[in-house]
């Protein structure tokens, strides 16, 4: 597959520098496509682009209800090419075609919700404290925003950028990961097709260090919204300090699974496993900090690594595969280093803890599903994110300590509370300090709910209505309808 176009003002266009970077199968390392690299002079092109649309053109001022229309139009649209798009993504990512389908269900979702939503709000009057005169808060759109998103839910990330973006008329530069940018390049094209006026939605490709820097650092840029690692965040927070710009940062997690004697514990142990393997443990809010009542704790265990020994590995293409492979070579090397540094620290592998042996697996990226156990919050396998298929189990023995141990974390992006006393899980929720926290289930994540981090996990919230605030400016007019002197000078 030749990919190697960016989208700039409306054109289809290689990199200025002609520069390409393979694109890489995760399950056989065979190059599926070649796909333009961008740099910051492409950067700089797609952002003159996006501000030119949005100083002179008509999106900002095009009524909500039209821009709603081309949003839904959008989302139509991603129905339309749901398989083609699902299988684009299981490519370049490894993960299931099933799941890749799932998540294009919500990505159409996530457009329907911000078309339906974008003219839903025309301002409010408030109480002026003079006579004769009016008070009203408006909405505005932001104006040039640059959007960065990662390679482990490529085309899902990207819509909770683009949709509440255009929605709200604003106009934008995308820069997908360098390694999975394929089904954003697709779904660049289904905008053009679905109405997005010239100039108002910008793709460029390429790296981090170079068009995810100029996106950053760049003065035309009125806002910049990141999804990744903590670290890119941290980088990305300074160089955007260089005109105040306004900062969405969804960034990591080591989210807690908090399991109670009182558990309906079949469905626990089942649900601890949805929380964490699907896509490999490749998830910002995968749950993979179990931490266990010490009564259940032995039971939970052998319940958990049996399930965990059946994971049946392979091509996302397969229908029998319930987990593909990590998403590249590098990445692999983190996990297996996650895992061997936490053995070092008195972990024990329980199940997994290394790479398959099956022969067909070999030219792919897979590490085994594992569980440690003997884990304490002072480990860095328990601090940290690992970003792949590794459990890390914790006792607890009282309420108290649950929560404490739950909140023991720079993160604080999500967690869940297993227990059938309500008030228990009522009182366990009120103290956790994540974004989204799930009551006896995991890792559940819809249009309507807003998503984002306490702590280090990030700054703002993608998806319901905060999620359209944040590319909206809020502009308070006041009218004096009977001006007159004040006479105090
Ligand atoms: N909170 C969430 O909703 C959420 C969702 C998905 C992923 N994530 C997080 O993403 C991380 C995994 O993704 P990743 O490895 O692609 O993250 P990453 O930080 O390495 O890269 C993310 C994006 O940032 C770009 N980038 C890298 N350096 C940059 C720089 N200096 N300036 C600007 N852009 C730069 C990359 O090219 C990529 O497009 C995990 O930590 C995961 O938890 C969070
Ligand atoms: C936000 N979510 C769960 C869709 C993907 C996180 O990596």
């Amino acid at each position: 597959m030749e990919t190697k176009l960016q989208f700039i003002g409306g054109e289809w266009v290689p990199a200025l520098s002609k520069e390409t970077r393979e694109i890489i199968n995760p399950f056989n390392q065979e190059v599926i496509a070649v796909a333009a690299e961008g740099n910051e002079k492409d950067a700089k092109e797609a952002i003159k682009a996006a501000r030119k649309a949005f100083d002179q053109g008509d999106w900002s001022n095009t009524s909500a209800s039209d821009r709603g229309e081309i949003v839904m139009n959008i989302a139509n649209l991603i129905k339309r090419d749901r398989e083609e798009l699902a299988r684009l993504e299981s490519l370049d990512t490894g993960k299931t075609v099933e799941e890749s389908r799932g998540d294009m269900d919500d990505i159409a979702g996530v457009f329907r919700y911000f078309a339906e939503i974008a003219d839903k709000d025309g301002g409010e009057l408030i109480d002026s404290p003079l006579p004769n005169s009016n008070s009203k808060v408006v909405k505005e759109p932001v104006g040039v925003c640059g959007q960065i998103t990662p390679w482990n839910y490529p085309l899902l990330q990207a819509s909770w950028k683009l949709a509440p973006a255009l929605a709200a008329g604003n106009t934008l530069v995308m820069k997908p990961s360098e390694i999975t940018p394929l089904t954003t390049v697709k779904v660049f094209e289904l905008m053009d097709e679905a109405g997005v006026p010239k100039g108002v939605a910008n793709l460029v490709l390429g790296a981090g260090a170079t068009v995810g820097a100029e996106l950053s650092s760049n003065t035309d840029v009125d806002l910049i919204s990141f999804t990744g690692g903590i670290e890119t965040g941290k980088n990305i927070m300074k160089a955007a300090s260089v005109n105040v710009k306004k900062l969405a940062l969804e960034l990591g997690g080591k989210n807690p699974n908090v399991i109670f004697a009182d558990a309906d514990f079949e469905t626990a142990v089942d649900q601890a496993l949805n929380g964490v393997f699907f896509h490999a443990g490749q998830i910002c809010s995968a749950g993979t900090r179990i931490i266990v009542e010490d009564k259940i704790h032995d039971q939970f265990v052998d319940a958990l690594v049996k399930r965990v020994a059946n994971i049946r590995l392979g091509s996302g293409f397969d229908e029998n595969t319930q987990m593909g492979p990590l998403i590249s070579k590098e990445h692999l090397s983190k996990v297996m280093d996650y895992v061997e540094k936490g053995k070092k620290e008195g972990a024990t592998v329980a199940v997994g803890g290394k790479q398959p042996e099956d022969p067909e697996l070999q030219d792919g990226f897979f590490y085994l599903p594992t569980v440690l156990t003997d884990c304490t919050t002072d480990m860095s396998v328990v601090q940290n994110e690992g970003f792949g298929p590794v459990i890390t189990i914790e006792k607890f023995s009282s309420e108290e300590e649950a929560i404490q141990l739950a909140n023991d974390s720079i993160y604080g992006l999500a967690g869940g509370v297993w227990t059938s006393d309500i008030a228990k899980a009522e009182r366990c929720v009120a103290k956790m300090r994540m974004g989204t926290v799930w009551i006896n289930d995991f890792n559940l994540y819809f249009p309507h709910a807003p998503w984002g981090g306490f702590k280090q996990s990030g700054i703002g919230r993608e998806l319901g209505k905060p999620g359209l605030d944040e590319y909206q400016e809020t502009k308070h007019i006041f009218h004096n309808l009977k001006p007159e002197p004040m006479n105090w000078f």
